[in-house]
């Protein structure tokens, strides 16, 4: 990014006047995040626009994110909303105005309740193919996941529908014909159902339907300041365009090097090349959070002149340690090391962390979630639920214990929040013997018999598959959003800081070291998988330890050469 006509902050509680549009460009824990809080402190003792009624959006792209700054804003939350963009963007235009689509579109109006995942049901993947004569499309199960799949894209300023891009590979192959992609949308939002981008959509055509809902936003939002605006995608940036061109004053804070959400639709350039009237560019300098070892490694990433950060208070620490060998070893010996002294684990995805956290050593690779979901119909998907709900319950989220429960058996009828509670609490007192079962037995014994559950497993495929799969095994590739957990996902980990930090690059089975080590041996930020593990890195405070999987004495040497870790 060009920052030649930037203008430098000294650091995060220097003062930037509250009037204009503004953009800040920062490396990790150089206070961005501490900037908004203080900057949001200085809107509400400067500006008269802000009252009970008319506050100060800010928004950000976590709930991590969200909590952060929740909890550092103290008192002042009385005058901000702090949201994701989703909510932001459901609460405050689709939900109040979507009658707007009125004539458009069908909607289940009564119920929608917010935006989640989809998972298509047979009953909407039949009237998909009826409805648009795909009758040659016979495999369910897999036309359920193409369809998961599809997204919202800005494609020359018009709204198309794709395949979004996936880690574990490419979608849009069973040759579902495009022009039937946004029938599949209308049978979901006639059934009540909206996904995550789909509030972005429907966002843009209201604001196009109805531009005055752009005058109502404005009234009530004086300024609306975004974090971590690296991971916006085109379609927010039209949106946030829009409602800037006059009255709301608009802040944007980010870091290039941390954006990792592409899969998501999300695109740097949006950051880099994000302009207004006036708008004015700070860049901060310097790394408040890590120790000057620590910083070295993201320095050597970074490989950039301009942001070459120093530590300010010059704090100290030893160098970042590579250990080699099984990831379970590596956890024993990083908490030995730092005597698990605010340790927290990373890892790429989620099942690696949780193997640790469960204690499962052997690695595998299959992809657990879609063989429940898209191969084994319903009751796949009733076991797979009801798994997420005791996993929730475990670690205190009964909301989305119950949710998951009554997802798990909205076919059985009358089966209430009250049934949910019932049997959530009848399974979790087994817990510690369900547990230790393999699927097969767990649903044979727990399952099957109650609440009017049928079909036993007996042999065949299904049967097998769930007799070699323990519980703990699925327990472990749940995406349960424990966001503030000792074992989580880079992604999740994003905009937070931990005294010592594990970071878990995943085994394979052909591991080649070149490729996945290559954000070490050769960095690139221009590479997205290098980005997350430069995020990874910059959580860290004091102690920070990467555990791989093996190291040839080639790449040991190179490393060694580097002089930024010890191994
Ligand atoms: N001016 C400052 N002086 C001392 N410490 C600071 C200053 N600004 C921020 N910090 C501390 O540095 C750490 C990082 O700050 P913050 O989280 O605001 O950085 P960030 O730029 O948002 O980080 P990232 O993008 O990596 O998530 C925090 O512990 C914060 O308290």
């Amino acid at each position: 990014m060009d920052l030649s006509i930037a203008k430098k902050l000294k650091d995060s509680n220097e003062r930037i006047d509250i009037f204009n549009h503004f953009k800040i460009v920062a490396g990790p824990g150089a206070g961005k995040t501490t900037f908004l809080t203080n900057h949001i402190n200085h809107i509400i003792e400067e500006s008269d626009k802000i009252s009970d009624l008319r506050k100060i959006a800010c928004i950000t792209y976590t709930n991590v994110g969200v909590e952060t700054i929740v909890h550092r804003l103290g008192k002042s939350i009385d005058y901000v909303e702090v949201t994701t963009i989703h909510s932001f963007l459901y609460l405050n235009i689709v939900k109040p105005y979507l009658w707007v689509l009125e004539g458009d579109y069908e909607f289940d109006y009564a119920s929608i309740d917010g935006h989640d995942e989809i998972i298509p049901t047979f009953s909407i993947i039949n009237e998909f193919k009826q409805k648009t004569r795909q009758y040659a499309l016979d495999d369910n199960n897999k036309l359920a996941k193409e369809l998961s799949k599809l997204q919202w894209y800005l494609d020359d300023e018009e709204l198309v529908l794709r395949f979004k891009e996936t880690w574990e590979g490419k979608v849009g192959t069973y040759n579902i014909r495009k022009d039937s992609y946004l029938e599949y949308k209308k049978i979901c939002w006639k059934k009540g159902l909206l996904s995550h981008d789909d509030v972005l959509f429907l966002s843009v055509k209201i604001i196009e339907k109805a531009p005055r809902v752009l005058e109502i936003i404005r009234g009530k939002f004086p300024y609306i300041l975004v974090d971590e605006f690296q991971d916006t995608n085109p379609i927010q940036t039209k949106i946030l365009k829009l409602i800037a061109e006059k009255e709301t004053v608009v802040g944007v804070i980010g870091d290039e090097c941390q954006s990792i959400y592409k899969f998501q639709g999300a695109d740097v350039t949006q950051f880099i090349e994000f302009d207004l009237p006036k708008l004015k560019t700070y860049y901060i300098e310097d790394n408040h959070r890590s120790t000057l070892e620590i910083i070295n490694v993201l320095n050597y990433m970074r490989n950039d002149s301009f942001f070459h950060q120093k530590s300010p208070e010059n704090k100290r620490g030893s160098k970042p340690k590579i250990l080699v060998g099984g990831f379970f070893d590596s956890y024993n010996e990083a908490v030995k090391l730092c005597s698990e002294d605010g340790l927290c684990t990373l890892s790429f995805k989620n099942e690696l962390c949780n193997m640790v956290q469960y204690g499962i050593d052997n690695y595998f690779s299959d992809n657990i979630s879609d063989e429940f979901i898209f191969s084994d119909s319903d009751r796949g998907k009733m076991i797979f639920y009801i798994i997420h709900s005791l996993e929730y319950c475990k670690q205190d989220k009964f909301k989305d214990a119950i949710k998951f429960m009554k997802k798990a058996y909205r076919k059985v009828e009358k089966f209430d929040d009250r049934s949910a509670l019932e049997n959530l609490k009848r399974l979790y007192n087994l817990y510690s013997e369900i547990s230790k079962l393999n699927i097969k037995e767990f649903y044979n014994n727990y399952i099957y018999g109650f609440y009017g559950v049928k079909s036993k497993l007996t042999n065949g495929r299904a049967s097998n598959y769930y007799k070699g799969l323990s519980y703990n095994k699925v327990a472990c590739v749940i995406t349960i959003t424990d966001d503030n957990g000792k074992f989580r996902t880079i992604h999740k980990s994003k905009g937070d800081e931990f005294k010592s930090v594990l970071l878990l690059i995943q085994p394979k089975e052909n591991f080649n070291e070149e490729t996945e080590l290559a954000f070490l041996l050769n960095p690139d930020m221009n590479i997205e998988s290098h980005r997350v593990y430069y995020v990874a890195i910059s959580r860290a405070m004091e102690n920070l330890y990467i555990s791989v999987p093996q190291l040839s004495t080639e790449n040991r040497n190179k490393l060694k050469k580097f002089d930024i870790v010890d191994i």
